[in-house]
């Protein structure tokens, strides 16, 4: 699609121009505000099927611009949704780095430093997350906040590789490894909400599932990812650094956010 960056004359307050959905209802990211969530007992725990990938396997990490992503194979699912929705990929939302603020998604105000999203689609009904991207029940997205504190072992399974995508359009292979070990140990307790994606072409498509409970990862560790990469080609002159790739959070439009937990 067009070009949209997250600052200047192609930033957010211009993506309707482009991209008529993202000036449209349901839109993410939101404020999880206390007075507007909802306990609801039928919430069920997250369950993850395939997600222990043998390291023979090899994804692809990749900068493709907007963030940095890793593929990941549509035998990973998750189930206990209203469908069975298969994994696509993973990707990152993260400040500067002298400002570790960068998460979509807001508990009661506060930013975290970074967030995760894992994208899925709904596998029950459409052949692949092309066809599922703009159909209302297409896509399920699990949002895990990032805080800076200790050392995350499993996150440097991909970030011992960034430096080699620092420019976009580049690529690496990288060893499978259990992304489960990437989420919350809590995976029964999360904030539910319909939404959208939160990039143009912003469908609202998105069953959001975003878990209550942060993982930590070192300040290096938060480093690599703010400081590393480029939104620029490596042929540009100038180096664009990509950072502060977060939308602002967007209007409830009288949505309800549902939560899994009591207190
Ligand atoms: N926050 S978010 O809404 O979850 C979200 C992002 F923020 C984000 F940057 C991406 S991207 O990395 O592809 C950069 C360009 O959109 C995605 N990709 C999705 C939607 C776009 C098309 C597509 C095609 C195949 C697999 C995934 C996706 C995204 F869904
Ligand atoms: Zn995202």
């Amino acid at each position: 699609g067009g070009k949209w960056t997250y600052e200047g004359p192609d930033g957010e307050h211009h993506w309707t121009r482009n991209y008529p959905f993202c000036g449209g209802a349901f839109q993410s990211p939101i404020n999880f505000q206390p007075e507007l969530l909802r306990f609801d007992p039928n919430l069920l725990p997250i369950q993850l099927q395939d997600y222990n990938l043998s390291s023979k396997e090899q994804l692809t990490l990749s900068n493709n611009g907007h963030s940095v992503q890793l593929s990941l194979p549509s035998r990973m699912h998750l189930a206990g949704l209203p469908y069975q929705y298969s994994a696509a990929q993973l990707h990152f939302h993260w400040g500067s780095s002298n400002m570790p603020a960068g998460s979509e998604h807001t508990v009661n105000g506060k930013q975290f430093a970074a967030e995760m999203h894992l994208v899925h689609f709904n596998s029950d009904k459409y052949p692949n997350i092309s066809i599922a991207l703009d159909k209302s029940d297409g896509l399920a997205v699990m949002g895990v906040f990032i805080e800076v504190g200790e050392h995350n072992p499993a996150f440097n399974q991909f970030l011992k590789y960034i430096k080699g995508i620092k420019y976009k359009g580049q690529k690496v292979q990288v060893a499978g490894f259990n992304i489960r070990e990437l989420l919350p140990a809590r995976l029964d307790e999360y904030y539910r909400y319909d939404g959208s994606l939160t990039t143009p072409p912003c469908y609202p498509s998105v069953l959001w599932t975003v878990f209550r409970n942060p993982v930590s990862i070192s300040l290096r560790q938060y480093l690599d990812l703010a400081t590393v990469l480029c939104s620029s080609h490596a042929q540009e002159s100038a180096p664009k650094p990509l950072l502060g790739n977060y939308r602002k959070t967007q209007l409830m439009d009288n949505r309800v956010v549902l939560v899994s937990f009591q207190q």
